[in-house]
């Protein structure tokens, strides 16, 4: 690529333009790179008999019975329930998500002021670019560390427009505030002493990644996130626009899910599969694109401090149910999930322990 072309479209060292500014171009067919063959594609005939269940938080809270079993279930099958009458402000959505939609339409000379250190999770950018060769998402991402508050990148928290930074703030408050909720309903669904878990959750640390879309000429051949599971306990995704593109791996299927207008989509990652001896499941997941429209969704992850360490909760081994994982630092679960080496497999697999 031209240099002068690449840093107009705000390329890192390694020449990896921002999508946002790649879609505005005009084209019909997708640069090589960014052509990915041969995907499964989803099974729409699956989604309109089966759908992620919907849970009421209300009526989780006034211990409802049949919403319990029904989110006892779903942390069990799906790995994933969309969440409404979760009492979150609707004006804290509503200024986090326009905050977010107007930090990615800004020119693209003021984002380069976040753009990623090379290797770095944190800053606006793409999804680990590690090579010229590598086969690349059709997204842009911003990435932040949020809480404790004292993990706050110095270099780039602080310099966040106002009122962006006020609006994640407060947005990161109330979801810390859900994440704790929803752990103490699963230590009450697991029927264990809700300690086991919430001692690990003390000082929650707290991630966000804002990811966007553009739409694409050949959404069939591009991939917006490739298949993967989450690394941390759990995820609360908001889906800013309504617009479709999530889908979830059931039953070998790619199952799309639905939007609802300010539902959140929650789902069980890695670490939580593990503590919770895999009772409840971490499950595979990916973003597709489409031809017309940009989706924006802000995916808030949550686990223990990374000084934790891990393991299946003592009350959920049984005979029946031997250990099924090993003990494990969280920082060293990280730094396995993000190692380079792992070529698509998953490090839940890793930390397994075989014949169990
Ligand atoms: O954009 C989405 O719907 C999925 C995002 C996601 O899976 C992630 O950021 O880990
Ligand atoms: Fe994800």
């Amino acid at each position: 690529m031209d240099p002068q072309i690449a840093n107009k479209l705000g390329t890192s060292l390694l020449l990896v333009p921002s999508v946002h500014e790649l879609a505005k171009q005009p084209m019909t067919i997708v640069p090589e790179r960014y052509i990915h063959p041969n995907q499964d594609p989803p099974s729409v005939e699956f989604a309109t008999s089966h759908q992620v269940p919907v849970i009421d938080l209300n009526k989780l809270l006034s211990e409802d019975e049949n919403e319990l079993e029904k989110f006892d279930l779903a942390c069990k099958e799906w790995g994933f329930f969309q969440l409404i009458n979760h009492g979150i402000n609707p004006s804290t959505l509503e200024k986090v998500k326009i905050s977010v939609e107007e930090f990615f339409s800004l020119p693209m000379k003021e984002k380069k002021k976040f753009w990623q250190n090379q290797g770095d999770l944190e800053g606006y950018g793409q999804n680990f670019v590690v090579s010229e060769e590598q086969k690349l998402e059709w997204a842009d991402l911003f990435y932040i560390f949020t809480l404790p508050s004292y993990v706050r990148n110095p270099h780039l928290f602080p310099c966040i427009p106002q009122p962006f930074r006020e609006a994640v703030e407060s947005y990161s408050l109330e979801l810390e505030k859900l994440c704790m909720t929803i752990i103490k309903l699963m230590a009450k669904t697991l029927k264990i002493k809700p300690n086991e878990l919430l001692e690990l959750f003390e000082d929650v640390s707290q991630a966000m990644r804002m990811n966007c879309y553009p739409p694409c000429p050949q959404p069939e051949h591009v991939i917006g996130l490739n298949p993967h599971s989450d690394a941390g306990a759990l995820t609360i995704l908001l889906q800013v626009n309504d617009t479709e593109g999530l889908e979830i791996r059931k039953d070998g299927m790619w199952v799309p899910i639905k939007p609802f207008s300010n539902a959140f989509v929650i789902n069980i990652g890695d670490i939580l599969e593990i503590l919770t001896n895999g009772i409840y499941r971490s499950i595979e997941h990916r973003a597709t694109i489409n031809s017309e429209k940009q989706r924006i969704s802000i995916a808030t992850f949550h686990g223990p401090q990374m000084n934790k360490i891990i393991g299946p909760t003592p009350s959920l081994v049984t005979p029946d149910r031997p250990a099924l994982f090993k003990r494990i630092g969280v920082a060293d679960y990280y730094k396995g999930y993000f190692s380079r080496e792992l070529n698509g497999k998953s490090y839940l697999d890793v930390v397994r322990i075989q014949n169990a």
